[in-house]
């Protein structure tokens, strides 16, 4: 298993831990739900301002403690790598899907996701860099899972097709070649049929000091 850093297991406080992460993640669900509601909602102006006065008040209780430090990435109870507040895979961060990414047997990995009408970009469609960002993710976790976890060096996005919201879509990226601390990975956003849609190459770096398991 790798993980970047984290937490030492503490069993003493770990169910707290786990029933506050549990409540954080229900918190960034809400959110999510949230923002598309504010992206698509048609009500009167009067209740526009009468809402955005309750989630000012709500936005201070939140800002009454906060974290100041970076989050790591930690093994979850199920040994997969999770980072609440990461923009990509961040079961608290709203602006994340939150895409769930599993290996495969052949070290290659794969995440089903849907994106949400707050990603539009043209409209219809998802926005390229959300699509980027999660393809630079991916390829990120495929070449960690391949043993040289790293930093994006270099991202290459070719757009085929318009990518649909609301509809379910995979990902999928692998491992293709390492040199030294330098390792190729490729990846896609497709339809289910197996269409793609968006496809990458990415060339990831571990930098100087990192293990296969990421920063030390
Ligand atoms: C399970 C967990 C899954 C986690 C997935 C996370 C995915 C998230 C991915 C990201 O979003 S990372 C954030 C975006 N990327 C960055 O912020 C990286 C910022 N840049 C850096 O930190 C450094 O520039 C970097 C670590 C990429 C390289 O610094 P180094 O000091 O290690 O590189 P160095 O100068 O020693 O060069 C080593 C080799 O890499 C090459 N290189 C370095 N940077 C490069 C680059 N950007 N593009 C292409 N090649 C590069 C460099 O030419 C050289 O090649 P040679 O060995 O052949 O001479």
């Amino acid at each position: 298993m790798f993980y970047y850093g984290g937490m030492t297991p503490d069993l003493a406080s770990a169910g707290n831990a786990e029933a506050r992460q549990a409540a954080l993640a229900t918190l960034g669900g809400q959110t999510r739900e949230l923002i598309d509601a504010v992206v698509l909602t048609d009500v009167p102006e009067d209740e526009i301002t009468a809402v955005t006065a309750e989630l000012a008040a709500l936005t201070g209780r939140l800002r009454t403690l906060q974290r100041t430090a970076p989050q790591s990435f930690e093994a979850g109870p199920d040994g997969v790598p999770r980072h609440p507040g990461n923009a990509v895979i961040g079961s608290a961060n709203p602006h994340a899907l939150p895409l769930i990414v599993e290996s495969t047997p052949e070290r290659t990995v794969r995440a089903e996701l849907a994106f949400r009408p707050s990603h539009e970009g043209p409209p219809g469609w998802v926005h390229g860099g959300v699509s980027a960002m999660i393809l630079d993710h991916l390829l990120g976790h495929a070449a960690a899972v391949a043993g040289s976890p790293g930093m994006t060096g270099t991202l290459s996005v070719r757009y085929r097709r318009p990518v649909p919201y609301g509809e379910p879509l995979l990902a999928t990226a692998e491992h293709t070649r390492s040199e030294g601390r330098k390792t190729w990975v490729e990846g896609r956003i497709a339809l289910p049929d197996g269409t793609v849609l968006v496809e990458a190459t990415g060339l990831f770096i571990t930098p100087s000091g990192w293990g296969r398991s990421g920063p030390e």
